[in-house]
């Protein structure tokens, strides 16, 4: 049997590449590690980029659709006529990500992976779904592994687009109603951790609602049972959504290209993610801390510290793409301060 893409390691980011950026940080004119993790912002795109002064001009976003049969379950705020809505939203431009998209000069693609609600064709909008929702994940698996496989096939060929049109950065984002469940489930299997941790508001839950989540949650993790087997808990508890992102981070990091996180959802799939192929950590940057209580938990499981903390909880990639302005100014830093010799100033 021929084997899956995702278990092709990506090539590591090129360490000489990083000492020469690091190198050359010591020769700018600031105080040494002045500029913070703006300075190790730099010297790690360089080392992914596999170029001394790594740039951000082409950002890209996938962002992945998908509903999810959990819905039935009462545990979300909106009902889930809204990710069909919002997909027509996005094809419209009327979405945060659209706005974000356009002021970043980045480019933004939506992948329809399957909807309950038909969708008409729209301009913007890839049409790839696999099943119209998963199944009630409280009840029986979300998916099957292939409906899962061919997900994570969709994310790569998100990636090889993102490739071709010559991206230095891939952001995924997010949408389906209920996936705050779908991505608390998949954690919990994969943490091996109680839902209680990882159940929030979502869209706007009241605290009752997040007790009944919970419910839920653990009703899903006693028919699923302890197997954290990435492929089986994604196709298990996850959603086509998540396992589009999970696919597309891996297929970015194959082809080089660095990979920003969004929130909660997003950093649930680059968890999987990660399982799946654990050489995929490196290329990973994390854009920030949303307010939805269990990202912390999963910042920690994967040892991220994320650039920003402003309490977005909306997903469609938007906490990720707010973070590209601080990665275009570490680039710029590093490539156009004088160097202490450039400028005539006497070192420490
Ligand atoms: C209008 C609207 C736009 C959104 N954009 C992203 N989400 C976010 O909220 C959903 C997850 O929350 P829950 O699990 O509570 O349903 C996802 O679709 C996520 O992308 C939205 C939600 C709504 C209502
Ligand atoms: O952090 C996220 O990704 C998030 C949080 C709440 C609702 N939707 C997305």
């Amino acid at each position: 049997m021929s084997s899956a893409f995702w278990q092709l390691a990506p090539t590591a980011p090129d360490a000489a590449v990083a000492a020469q950026a690091r190198h050359h940080q010591t020769q700018l004119t600031k105080p040494p590690g002045a500029l913070g993790q703006l300075e190790a912002l730099a010297i790690t795109l360089a080392a992914q980029q596999g170029r001394v002064f790594p740039q951000l001009q082409r950002p890209w976003i996938t962002v992945f659709a998908g509903d999810h049969g959990v819905c039935e379950e009462g545990v979300s705020a909106f009902p889930q006529a809204v990710t069909a809505q919002m997909v027509a939203n996005f094809a419209a431009g009327g979405a945060a990500i659209n706005v974000l998209a356009q002021q970043l000069d980045a480019t933004l693609e939506v992948v329809n992976l399957g909807t309950v609600a038909p969708l008409p064709p729209l301009a913007g909008v890839r049409d790839a779904a696999i099943m119209p929702g998963t199944a009630n994940l409280c009840r029986t698996p979300a998916m099957t592994t292939a409906q899962c496989t061919a997900a994570l096939a969709e994310g790569d060929a998100a990636a090889a687009r993102a490739a071709d049109a010559g991206s230095d950065l891939f952001i995924g984002g997010e949408m389906g109603i209920g996936n705050t469940t779908a991505a608390a489930a998949l954690a919990s299997a994969l943490l091996a951790c109680d839902p209680a941790a990882l159940a929030g508001p979502g869209t706007g839950l009241a605290p009752a609602g997040v007790q009944h989540k919970v419910q839920v949650l653990r009703a899903a993790l006693a028919r699923h049972g302890t197997d954290s087997e990435p492929l089986a808990a994604l196709a298990s508890l996850g959603g086509l959504e998540l396992a589009g992102m999970a696919g597309a981070f891996i297929g970015a990091a194959q082809r080089g290209i660095p990979v920003l996180v969004d929130g909660f959802i997003a950093t649930a799939a680059a968890l999987a993610a990660c399982r799946l192929q654990p050489a995929l950590r490196p290329w990973l940057h994390f854009g920030h801390r949303s307010g939805e209580p269990g990202h912390s938990r999963l910042l920690s499981a994967l040892d991220a510290s994320p650039l920003l903390d402003l309490g977005l909880r909306l997903g469609e990639g938007s906490g990720a793409a707010a973070a590209v302005p601080l990665l275009k100014l570490a680039c710029a830093l590093h490539r156009d301060m004088a160097t202490f010799a450039d400028a005539g100033i006497s070192g420490a």
